[in-house]
């Protein structure tokens, strides 16, 4: 692919055993994910996907070096990012955002939404017009402005969410990681999520990794798509292709377990 953002090559994490740590010295390593080979093209949404265990989560994090591999390399924007060190990645950090599964847990109590969205602002050196770029990211998350004022405890976990998102894209990050962002919301909000991430993602010409054990979701989301399976990438292509002819036994596994109406929504519509 020639215009990729990341290119990843056999890469390979193995981490210290937590499910076998002794009560001296450290841990055995286990390996985690087992020599990964796939490109995420720019301004596309690609679904990771797979059963829980995986290795999803272990893979997001690898790709913004919240975990430096074992193995093999992570280049991002033409950089070789694998064994940087945390001061080396720091001037890259704004551009390889993140939003978590649950922003109750990710989103300080004690700070207004403002103070929130506004921190990363400061800390890269845009704290001038930090009230009207708190306005901005605010407005184009749907969130009114009087949000700002709020706290965490005083919002629904749709819009608590969209404050997740609107702290991501402040910086206008050319990555997105976005780890389970639906999973703990009822259907109706989880698809006005999807659909303002898919709108800015668009708007934004944002390049996102989208991971989900919900292949109905990543469909409707995502134009590629990458199959995990214990560590291991079992299959990856456009997600038409991926649902139109399924290679792997796996894959169909994961098909079939989507509920009818969700597949065959227009065959029902038309029957
Ligand atoms: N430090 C560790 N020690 C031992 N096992 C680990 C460690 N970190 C992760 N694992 C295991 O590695 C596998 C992959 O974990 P990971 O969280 O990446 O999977 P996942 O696909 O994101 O799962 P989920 O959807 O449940 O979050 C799991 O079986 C997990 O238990």
């Amino acid at each position: 692919m020639a215009d990729a953002l990341f290119k990843v090559s056999g890469l390979k994490v193995a981490l210290p055993d937590m499910t076998r740590k002794p009560l001296v010295g450290s841990a055995p390593l286990v390996e985690i994910l087992k020599g990964l080979d796939f490109e995420l093209p720019r301004r596309t949404v690609t679904g990771i996907v797979g059963e829980s265990g995986s290795g999803k989560s272990t893979l997001g994090r690898a790709l913004v070096r919240l975990i430096e591999p074992s193995a093999g390399s992570v280049t991002f924007d033409g950089r070789d990012i694998t064994h940087l060190q945390e001061a080396e990645l720091r001037p890259l950090r704004r551009n390889l955002q993140m939003i978590f599964q649950d922003p109750m847990s990710s989103l300080n109590p004690r700070r207004t939404i403002g103070a929130i969205i506004a921190a990363p602002l400061k800390q890269n050196g845009l704290g001038d017009n930090v009230q009207r770029r708190v306005d901005d990211a605010l407005d184009r998350v749907g969130l009114p402005r009087s949000f700002a004022g709020r706290y965490r405890h005083e919002l629904s976990g749709g819009q608590r969410q969209r404050v997740g998102i609107a702290r991501a894209l402040a910086l206008s990050p050319d990555f997105v990681l976005a780890d389970e962002i639906v999973s703990g919301l009822d259907v109706s909000t989880q698809a006005q999520i999807l659909t303002l991430l898919e709108k800015l993602a668009d708007e934004m010409g944002l390049t996102v990794a989208f991971i989900s054990h919900d292949l109905s979701v990543i469909r409707r989301l995502c134009r590629q798509v990458i199959v995990m399976r214990n560590g291991e990438i079992v299959e990856q292509g456009p997600t038409d292709a991926l649902f139109a002819d399924p290679k792997h036994a796996y894959t169909r596994d994961l098909i079939a377990a989507i509920p009818l109406p969700e597949i065959d929504g227009d065959w029902l519509k038309a029957g």
